[in-house]
């Protein structure tokens, strides 16, 4: 009695995000139990809001692709396990689109609130896969709002796949493959058609095994060389800049 209607209406929107925060809260905590049990680490799907991230990780896994008599056959709700051909899996984990302009503080707030709840997914993998519409007018200002983003996020050290998806809609699809084809960790795909979905498996697989099996961390400003050293390797070389410790990537000698 006697409130303004405004007053009442941000007494309910507080209600409601008060709600919210606490289902987020839930969430995180059984992502959290999730991550603890499970037994390889999920690669996370990163990108633009409709660069077609969900498409991807659909095209690859399917609605029933699951067995239900095997080990960790249910899976978080965005997180899926990929089989490839050759018999090797890996998961991969869908994430919440960026958006760069939001209509409203409110929607900022529960967009990046709904993304606290995949950070920690991030923050915790050794490969990015980042989803980029390639025919997007705007794709390269997307990759480099993107990138800012991962700094931002304190993410921006971990290894990149770049996926440019979307090239059956470019207008020039056979450009768009020769620059990828130029560039180091890019793979072109059209997730709709099924296009370059093997190449990208591949690709993934490879980088996982460069980063699982042969990383040794990095070598340059800090004080990493001398513990590889110290490790008794003597065999290694560089690739790739660590752009937040201006340092190299440091892999075993093949
Ligand atoms: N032409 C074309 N359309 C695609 C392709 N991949 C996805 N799309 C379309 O792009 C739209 C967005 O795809 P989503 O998979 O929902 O995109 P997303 O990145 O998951 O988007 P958010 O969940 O909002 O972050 C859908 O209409 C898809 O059908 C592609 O390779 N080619
Ligand atoms: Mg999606």
């Amino acid at each position: 009695m006697g409130e303004k209607q405004i007053e009442v209406d941000k007494h309910i929107l507080r209600m409601q995000i008060g709600v919210l925060k606490k289902e987020l809260e839930s969430v995180r905590k059984h992502r959290k139990q999730y991550r603890n049990r499970r037994v390889s680490v999920p690669v996370p799907v990163v990108g633009y809001t409709n660069a077609g991230k969900s498409t991807l990780l659909n095209r690859l896994t399917g609605a029933n692709v699951l067995a239900e008599d095997r080990l960790f056959a249910t899976l978080d709700l965005t997180t899926r396990r990929v089989q490839m051909k050759n018999g090797k899996e890996f998961l991969l984990t869908d994430t919440v689109g960026f958006i760069q302009k939001l209509p409203t503080t409110l929607c900022f707030l529960l967009q990046v609130a709904a993304f606290r709840a995949t950070l920690e997914e991030i923050s915790e993998s050794s490969l990015l896969v980042h989803v980029v519409d390639i025919s997007h007018p705007l794709a390269e200002q997307q990759i480099d709002t993107m990138d800012k983003v991962l700094s931002e996020l304190d993410v921006a050290s971990i290894p990149k796949l770049m996926v440019w998806n979307k090239v059956d809609k470019a207008s020039d699809p056979l450009k768009i493959k020769l620059e990828a084809e130029k560039r180091e960790d890019t793979v072109c795909i059209s997730a709709i058609i099924g296009d370059g979905l093997d190449e990208f498996c591949s690709a993934v697989q490879e980088k996982l095994k460069v980063v699982d099996v042969n990383f040794l961390g990095f070598y340059g400003m800090g004080g990493s060389f001398d513990s590889i050293q110290q490790r008794g390797i003597s065999q290694y070389h560089t690739s790739g800049w660590n752009g937040r410790e201006n340092s190299k990537y440091c892999y075993r000698a093949p």
